[in-house]
């Protein structure tokens, strides 16, 4: 078996509104994955119901073979950055080593075979040294290695990283993503990693999934990311700028990645991707079993 999720005819919803609608898709073992779309697009809803956490209102989800369930082992989750981790006073390694008990921030005392385990994962983030160090005296970019930690504790298959340039600068962002490929390729993960911004991830995704409008396109990053398959998804006309290698998903004269960053700042520009109230045309009628309709 070859796939490591897939998404059939699958459908989500949150407080009766649909984040999804018939979503077809499959993400091969190995794959590294861009996830994009505007705030409220279904990014973290999505890896919700890979985790079981969210029910899907039709449809279904294989992960590895297996319908999603809660619990998973064999997927490492990374959920977004908050603010108040910068306020937790115990060392990254007691931080990441309270995960290995389930615990939240506790001071939890483990057996031998849990303590290599930490360290294991600590150096295949390289944060042994690190994670000597309170939390809150570290910076962003060390605080997120710190969380990949985490997520690796139990040597997951699929790695489900949301958000993890959030508030990072260009550097930061440039070391978590040289980060991520080396770990995909060295441990053969799977890997879904949202963002806001495509520049970060060209040349090191190997497609890219991109949520609008309650739909999906899953492709080659220039399969995707065209005027043409933005503008439906976000049901508004959409231009994509190329300049220096860099992308810039235009609406007018707004780069939507860039204005839509920070959901925190309340800034974003909401084309109706997903958040239901924006006026938004939808995408085409799908063939009989949705297909054609998540891939492009
Ligand atoms: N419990 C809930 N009940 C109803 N709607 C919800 C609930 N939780 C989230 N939503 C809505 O579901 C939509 C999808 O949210 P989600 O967090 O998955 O989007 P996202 O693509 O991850 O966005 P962002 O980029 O802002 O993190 C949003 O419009 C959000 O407001």
């Amino acid at each position: 078996m070859t796939e490591a999720v897939v998404l059939d005819r699958l459908g989500l919803q949150l407080g009766g509104r649909a984040i999804l609608r018939d979503v077809s898709l499959a993400i091969g073992r190995g794959e590294f994955v861009g996830v994009l779309g505007s705030n409220g697009a279904g990014k973290t809803t999505l890896m919700r119901a890979l985790l079981g956490l969210v029910r899907p209102s039709a449809g279904s989800i294989r992960i590895l073979g297996r319908p999603a369930e809660r619990g998973n082992i064999a997927i490492g989750y990374m959920p977004q950055i908050r603010a108040t981790l910068g306020a937790v006073r115990v060392s990254g390694w007691d931080f990441v080593a309270s995960a290995a008990r389930g615990e939240r921030w506790g001071l939890p005392l483990l057996g031998a075979e849990a303590r290599r385990q930490v360290d294991g994962v600590l150096d295949m983030v390289g944060a042994r040294d690190l994670a000597r160090r309170p939390l809150n005296e570290l910076s962003g970019g060390e605080r997120q290695r710190l969380l990949m930690a985490q997520a690796l504790l139990g040597r997951p298959e699929i790695l489900l990283l949301d958000e993890p340039l959030a508030s990072l600068d260009i550097n930061h962002q440039h070391a978590v993503v040289s980060l991520v490929k080396e770990l995909q390729r060295d441990h053969g993960l799977t890997v879904l990693f949202t963002a806001h911004e495509i520049n970060p991830l060209i040349g090191v995704i190997d497609r890219v999934l991109y949520l609008g409008g309650g739909d999906a396109a899953l492709g080659g990053v220039d399969e995707v990311i065209t005027g043409p398959t933005l503008s439906r998804l976000y049901g508004a006309p959409i231009d994509v700028v190329r300049v220096d290698g860099r992308i810039f998903v235009m609406a007018g004269a707004h780069s939507l990645e860039r204005d839509c960053h920070g959901h925190d700042h309340g800034h974003g520009h909401d084309l109706g991707g997903g958040r239901g109230h924006g006026p938004y045309v939808r995408a085409q009628a799908a063939g009989p079993r949705g297909e054609g309709r998540s891939h492009v």
